[in-house]
């Protein structure tokens, strides 16, 4: 255990399986070992049937070592949760970590079994979803909120792991389930073999020299040129291609709306880099409840809630409140408008039929310079015969 600072304290995560326990019992079996500076961490979901089980080695090796034990244990309805109980038992594990290094004075690092395989294995899992990733494969630090994880095995191949266990006769647990994450990892597991390693570790290491640099490009470049809903694109055309594709990644995982966006293939990213690159001064793309708009220099996101078309009459304050909230219907109220008149959004449809101020709509905002986006965010007051545009709120 070459890379333990023994002098420190440490959480260490234990769910029972061959590789959490083949860490704690290194550390255990470590000359430098003191019982006194480690907590274990354990959290048993009652997912499975045999919970139970694993639970019971953590606590038999905790006690017979005199270390400190911390277990949670859930009992929620995970039927809803379907594909989702990995990342749903990840945040539960690592919130609890993080309660744990508060409870405890100098407790602020947990170590985390994650082993060399893990690490070839999340590589061409990324590779394999087409993701974009912050970082190739695993780091071996990182942080979760103020919480330190350190993985400290993640030099060691899983059959130096199970020849330590089998050679000293140490229990450990085995995970039944099988839900989608597993699943594709249990298929590369099949694919690899632990002599090609070095190979994939090499192109590993080089991947993500080429990423750190493009990732602190695209850094830059969104620094200089973003908002929470637009970028300015004017220049994106001057970076690389992947670059651009980690631009837009990094500008929707920071917004609200476009977070679920980015969560998805890597084909979206693709997908709103052309939309930048086109010669066309508006493209509109509508995915789920977000849109992406080219805007002559900007590429916009909103919600399909706000820019998708509604007309209706000005007394309907109860759908106007709902569509365009208490804002919207606050200001037309103070308008004190005769209750004939009709309020819309469908730029579309009115632009080169009705007049504003004495032009026809499509000429008053070119002559103005407004963006698209303005045009179809804005909310046009229509006199009762639906021919002439009253004001613009
Ligand atoms: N139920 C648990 N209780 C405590 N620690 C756990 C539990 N499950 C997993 N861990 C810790 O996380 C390590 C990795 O587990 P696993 O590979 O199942 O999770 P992962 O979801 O791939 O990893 P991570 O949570 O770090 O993203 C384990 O070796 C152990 O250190």
């Amino acid at each position: 255990m070459q890379k333990i600072d023994w002098e420190k304290k440490y959480l260490v995560a234990v769910s029972g399986g061959p590789d959490s326990i083949f860490l704690l019992s290194s550390l255990i079996s470590d000359k430098n070992f003191k019982h006194d500076n480690f907590i274990v961490c354990h959290v048993n979901y009652n997912y499975r049937e045999d919970s139970r089980i694993d639970q019971k080695i953590v606590e038999e090796i905790c006690e017979s070592n005199k270390i400190k034990l911390e277990i949670r244990i859930l009992n929620e309805d995970y039927s809803n949760l379907g594909d989702n109980f990995e990342n749903f038992a990840r945040v539960k594990r690592y919130d609890f970590f993080l309660e744990i290094s508060k409870k405890y004075k100098n407790f602020n690092t947990v170590l985390i079994a994650h082993n060399f395989n893990d690490l070839i294995e999340t590589f061409l899992i990324q590779k394999q979803r087409k993701n974009i990733v912050d970082f190739w494969g695993l780091k071996e630090t990182t942080f979760y909120k103020e919480l330190i994880v350190f993985r400290p095995i993640l030099d060691l191949k899983k059959s130096e792991i199970m020849k330590f266990l089998e050679v000293n006769k140490i229990d450990y647990a085995i995970d039944s389930t099988n839900f989608d994450e597993k699943f594709l990892r249990n298929k590369i597991r099949k694919e690899i073999n632990e002599k090609d390693f070095g190979q994939i570790l090499k192109q590993i290491i080089s991947e993500n020299e080429e990423l750190t640099k493009n990732n602190d490009i695209a850094q830059n470049y969104l620094k200089n040129h973003s908002s929470d809903f637009h970028i300015y694109i004017k220049d994106i055309g001057k970076l690389s291609e992947k670059t651009q594709q980690i631009v837009i990644a990094k500008f929707l995982l920071k917004s609200e709306i476009g977070r679920n966006l980015a969560k998805s293939k890597k084909a979206i990213f693709k997908e709103i880099v052309k939309i930048c690159q086109s010669k066309k001064p508006y493209v509109i793309m509508k995915k789920n409840d977000v849109v992406v708009l080219k805007d002559f220099e900007k590429v916009i996101i909103s919600d399909l809630k706000t820019l998708s078309p509604a007309t209706y009459s000005v007394k309907n304050n109860k759908a106007i409140l709902e569509k365009w909230g208490p804002e919207a219907s606050e200001r037309i109220k103070n308008l004190d408008l005769n209750p004939d008149c009709y309020i819309t959004n469908d730029y579309w449809q009115i632009k080169s039929k009705l007049y504003y101020k004495g032009k026809k709509l499509t000429k008053y905002y070119s002559e103005k310079k407004v963006g698209y986006f303005e045009r179809m965010k804005n909310l046009y007051i229509l006199d009762k015969y639906k021919t002439i545009i009253l004001y613009i709120v």
